[in-house]
């Protein structure tokens, strides 16, 4: 393995129940790449995240993450070092847009200094006030608790960021912002990016590598 894989699938199976999902998937990803997860429904790509983020387990093949054997890793310990953005971003909702925020920080120890000065320096990135701290989430609009989960997602500066279709429901000038935010964060954390979307402008716009997924198989791959 080269030694800045962060990823790398060999062989990799996997079915809910009786349906065959992943067929001998294979394919690594380097530090710092973005990957635009692309494919028709049901192909198989939130399953791939899924698998990346150890919410579910193969049937059979070789995962590595981070230079090691899934197998070797604390589940724990792995998903620490991951942020992953839902749909609607799936924020707590007994939880203040604060807590929300410092949830994957809390996992990673941050003491309560620490996390009050990132979340400074990520609301101006994200263009939200400091006003919508101590709110909920249910009196959020659905691009600013998008706004919410990626700072949640990335304020612990994890290694690799998990992305599944996080801007589908906005609209398009929110689309467009939350586009250009994760972009500017790419480029200045070079954390490493898996994002599935359906849009292939998205796809072009932010993928250093398109992986193009059919029936559970990867069919293409294309270098932006
Ligand atoms: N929890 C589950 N139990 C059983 N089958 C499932 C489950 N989750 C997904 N599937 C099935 O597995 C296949 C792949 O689903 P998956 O969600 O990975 O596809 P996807 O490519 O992400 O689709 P979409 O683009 O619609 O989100 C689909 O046929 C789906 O119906």
């Amino acid at each position: 393995m080269s030694n800045s894989n962060i990823i790398k699938f060999s062989g990799v199976n996997f079915s809910y129940g009786q349906q065959k999902v992943l067929h001998d998937l294979s394919f690594s990803v380097e530090k710092g790449e973005f990957i635009c997860l692309t494919g028709k429904s049901g192909c198989g790509k939130s399953t791939l995240l899924r698998l990346i983020n150890s919410l579910l387990h193969r049937e059979d093949g070789e995962i590595e993450l981070l230079g090691e054997n899934i197998d070797n890793w604390e589940i724990h310990q792995l998903r620490r070092k991951m942020g992953y953005v839902l749909q609607e971003g799936a924020l707590f909702p007994h939880l203040t847009v604060y807590q929300n925020m410092c949830y994957c920080m809390n996992l990673n120890n941050y003491d309560e200094v620490r996390c009050r000065q990132r979340i400074e320096e990520l609301l101006p990135l994200v263009n939200l006030d400091k006003e919508i701290l101590n709110k909920f989430p249910e009196k959020l609009s659905g691009g600013q608790g998008q706004r919410v989960g990626i700072v949640r997602a990335i304020a612990h500066n994890p290694e690799i960021v998990l992305m599944d279709e996080p801007f589908s429901a906005l609209d398009e000038e929110t689309r467009e912002n939350l586009q250009n935010l994760v972009k500017n964060i790419h480029q200045h954390l070079n954390t490493t990016f898996i994002m599935v979307t359906h849009n292939k402008d998205e796809a072009e716009k932010l993928g250093t590598r398109i992986i193009h997924m059919n029936e559970g198989k990867i069919s293409t791959v294309n270098t932006n």
